[in-house]
């Protein structure tokens, strides 16, 4: 025998229904089945809602109930055939007009007990298992209704009543013996000694149906629902979560008491008790296997699940008078006959506080009943006022294999740690079945999902970038991330997935992360671009590992960094701007990623991919003193000069320079010396010197008519009339045997960018292309320079740059 129980969600309409009769008619084919229905979708709420109605005097009650009864004669029609209909026609209306009377006396007396609501909503089930008995004995099935009534004794706790197990076994069993048919029961409903109408409380369906199952030694109990069984986390939050397979039984309490709703643990006692497994199956999706809750520990996973509670507060009982023995045991107490639930409760040896989690609604109750007990205590001293804080959540780890296990606990902190979530409190039971903490709300997404990441995906460590400028850089970057994605998830274990992607003029997310492989064009099918939506929308998603990464070279977009940094999200780039403002800019944005434990890298601010930025970080970290930098910074600026020998005018070789994608956006920005400043400037600052732009002399390359052409059209236009006196520049060098270069240096504090006339022997005369050169010159490179020379500029070697940016932020967040 197998029992299986199908909610309201499951026969929420005909067509859903229809689902449900392929489902049993396929059972039926290999197993003896008895069937627990609820009541048809919103039919409860709907019972109460009249109810309510009739008691304030609103007359509107008697639409609602009119309606309803329309919706359940429509089942019978669209469910059985006409020349079916009448016996089950007569039972609707005999129904109703028992509801109508009942409801004219709720209306007339104002009353509604919890006992007469028992009444009232025990309908629902009754005539949803009545129409569907009748509507499978119409198919050919030999069906037995059964009010569960008849069978399920309780006390008469109404709304919640207990069940006498003794009584109601004998009953079950009796009512099978005795009769035949596949029997279709009401869930929810049942009866005291008395025979008033009790309900079983919250999920009291699926409770029915472990009531028969373990009465009847059932071989296993199915339940049909809209989920797919139980999930590794909230799917609301954690897009990644999955179904869980297996559960033990104390796995899936543990899991449901914290949170996961798809099973209520009160419901599983009967079955549990007898060792029947329990299925969660999806309507929707009967080919999915669903979660098998049984009593085997399985040990494959070192958790299960996650589950989360919110709208917590901390309750927080502290003072001396704790000390004393009883003082613990009067607070339970006290909250106990208030009947305020503990979620959790975590308590320092000292013994000197005690701190509750509590749902935010019981917190006043609480604070109230313990200052109550405590009220001497309290007045003399002994005991501190009760503190209260709100805006938490509670989240808990789940599964029996933490057990004998090291090593969970230490993963589950160093996660949330990680992605800077701060644990106000903590509680593991001795049965290590569960770890537990409670966090700010504002992070729950983020710690379930860091958590989800750290448990389940642990073998892939996962970035979710936010890609602002899609540009020459930006594209590249994104090429190369679709190109390499499967290496690095088989060979490094790093998952990117873009989230966000955005120009100057539009911005699209996905929540799955884009399809790189297939290439995306932002269009105006998306949506306008807003840099606060992007980066709220951004916050919104709450990754854990974000990373925001900006190919632009605007202004606008560094002014953004601080809320970035401030909202824990990390942050590589090309972009030279941020690191060029002020000096206290500067070191605040260091400051502020430091604080929020976030990543800031900027590898490509110098030198496109050239490692020059973290090899001098290093250097200052080791000790060393950077005394003197001489270099060649610019990778246009470089192409244009050392092209320029080849006998091309110089406008040409400058549209050239930015068809090859070495200038900035505006070429300008290189050739008046403004880019080349601003990576010396950069270069100083990572060398500890105190420098801000004005302490650079910078010669501009730019000719006084071009500075102010309207278009970089225009400005080409313009500069076409100069090529003779940058030919002329270049026949006064060559006539001295030496070279033009564009460089910059640093010494004493104080730096120089311009154009230079440098002998053929000067190490940066031998530059071609596209290529940087670095000259170090520090304390322990004092002879010799350190050297770094390179491609300083384009589009692959710039988006690999910010790449491996990335990939260094996946491996710092590893664990
Ligand atoms: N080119 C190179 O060799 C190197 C470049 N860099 C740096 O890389 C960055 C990108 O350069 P590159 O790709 O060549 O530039 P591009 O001009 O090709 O691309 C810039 C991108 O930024 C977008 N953008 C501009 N302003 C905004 C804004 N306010 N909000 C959102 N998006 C914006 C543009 O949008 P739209 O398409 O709508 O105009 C475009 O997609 C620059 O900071 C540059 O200094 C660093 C090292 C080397
Ligand atoms: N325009 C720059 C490239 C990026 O920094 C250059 O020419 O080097």
């Amino acid at each position: 025998m197998k029992i299986i129980k199908f909610g309201g969600s499951s026969i929420a309409n005909p067509d859903t229904i229809q689902k449900v009769f392929s489902i049993i008619q396929e059972k039926l084919k290999r197993q003896d089945l008895a069937i627990v229905f609820s009541a048809f979708g919103g039919v409860t709420e709907t019972l109460l809602s009249i109810a309510r109605m009739a008691r304030e005097g609103d007359q509107v009650y008697r639409d609602l109930l009119q309606s309803l009864e329309e919706k359940h004669l429509d089942m019978v029609r669209q469910l059985i055939a006409v020349q079916n209909q009448s016996t089950v026609m007569t039972y609707v209306k005999v129904r109703f007009n028992e509801l109508e009377d009942l409801f004219h006396g709720i209306f007339l007396i104002k009353e509604n007990s919890p006992r007469t609501l028992d009444y009232v909503v025990s309908f629902g089930e009754r005539l949803s298992a009545f129409i569907l008995a009748e509507a499978l004995a119409a198919k050919g099935m030999k069906t037995k209704f059964l009010d569960a009534r008849e069978v399920i004794r309780t006390n008469d706790r109404f709304g919640q009543a207990r069940v006498d197990f003794e009584k109601t076994n004998a009953l079950i069993r009796e009512y099978f013996l005795n009769h035949d048919g596949i029997k279709v029961i009401t869930g929810f409903i049942a009866a005291t000694e008395k025979g008033e109408t009790t309900t079983l409380g919250r999920s009291g369906s699926d409770y029915t149906a472990a009531i028969f199952a373990s009465a009847l030694e059932a071989e296993d109990l199915e339940i049909w629902t809209d989920v797919s069984g139980v999930l590794t986390s909230d799917p609301n939050l954690v897009y990644t979560a999955f179904t869980i397979p297996q559960l033990s039984y104390n796995e899936a309490m543990e899991l449901s008491h914290f949170g996961a709703k798809v099973i209520f643990p009160a419901t599983m006692q009967p079955a549990m008790k007898r060792n029947i497994p329990i299925r969660i199956k999806n309507t929707f999706d009967p080919s999915n296997p669903g979660t098998l809750i049984n009593g085997e520990v399985t040990k494959e996973a070192l958790i299960k699940g996650i589950s989360s509670m919110s709208n917590i507060s901390i309750v927080t009982v502290q003072g001396a008078a704790l000390l004393d023995g009883t003082a613990g045991s009067r607070v339970f107490k006290a909250l106990a006959e208030a009947k305020v639930n503990i979620v959790l409760i975590s308590q320092a040896s000292s013994e000197h506080s005690v701190c509750l989690a509590i749902k935010t609604t019981e917190s006043y109750l609480a604070k109230e009943v313990v200052e109550q007990e405590f009220y001497y205590e309290i007045k003399s001293g002994e005991m501190d006022e009760v503190s209260l804080l709100h805006g938490f959540s509670t989240i808990a780890v789940v599964g029996e294999n933490m057990k004998h296990n090291p090593g969970a606990s230490g993963r589950m902190f160093r996660a949330l740690g990680r992605n800077n979530i701060n644990v106000a409190a903590i509680a593991q039971g001795s049965s290590e079945l569960n770890i537990s903490a409670v966090i700010p709300q504002a992070d729950l997404q983020k710690a379930l999902n860091a958590l989800h990441e750290a448990f389940f995906l642990s073998e892939n460590k996962v970035l979710h970038v936010f890609l602002v400028g899609t540009g020459l850089i930006g594209k590249a970057l994104t090429k190369m991330i679709a190109n390499q994605q499967l290496k690095l998830r088989d060979d490094s274990e790093l998952d990117i997935q873009i989230h966000g992607l955005a120009n100057s003029r539009y911005m699209a997310f996905h929540e799955d992360g884009f399809n790189l492989k297939e290439g995306y064009e932002l269009s105006d099918a998306d949506q306008k671009m807003d840099l606060g939506k992007f980066i709220q929308q951004m916050e919104d998603m709450n990754f854990s590992n974000s990373v925001f990464v900006d190919c632009t070279a605007s202004q606008e977009v560094a002014d953004a960094y601080s809320r970035i940094l401030e909202a824990k999200v990390a942050i590589v780039t090309p972009n030279k701007k941020a690191n060029s403002g002020s000096m206290e800019q500067y070191l605040s944005l260091k400051r502020l990623a430091k604080k929020r434990g976030v990543k800031f890298l900027y590898e490509t601010n110098v030198a496109a991919g050239l490692p020059v930025i973290n090899t001098l970080q290093d250097l200052m970290l080791s000790g060393d003193r950077v005394i003197r930098i001489e270099a060649v910074l610019s990778g246009s600026m470089n192409f244009i000069f050392s092209e320029l020998e080849k006998g091309d005018p110089f406008s040409e070789v400058v549209r050239v320079a930015r068809e090859k994608g070495y200038t900035e956006p505006d070429p300008r920005d290189d050739l008046s010396g403004m880019d080349v400043a601003r990576k010396i400037l950069i270069l100083g600052r990572e060398a500890e010197q105190k420098l801000e732009f004005d302490d650079i002399s910078i010669q501009s390359m730019v000719p006084e008519d071009c500075r102010d052409a309207a278009s970089v059209h225009e400005f080409f236009e313009k500069l076409k009339h100069h090529d003779t006196y940058f030919k002329k520049l270049l026949e006064e060098a060559e006539a001295k045997g030496e070279k033009l270069r564009f460089m910059a240096t640093l010494e004493n504090g104080k730096a120089k960018v311009g154009l230079n006339s440098l002998p053929n022997s000067h190490p940066f005369s031998s530059l071609s292309g596209s290529d940087n050169m670095i000259l170090l010159t520090t304390e322990r490179y004092l002879d010799r320079p350190m050297i770094i020379r390179g491609p300083g500029a384009g589009a692959d070697v710039t988006a690999a740059g910010v790449f491996a940016d990335v990939i260094r932020i996946g491996n710092y967040t590893r664990e």
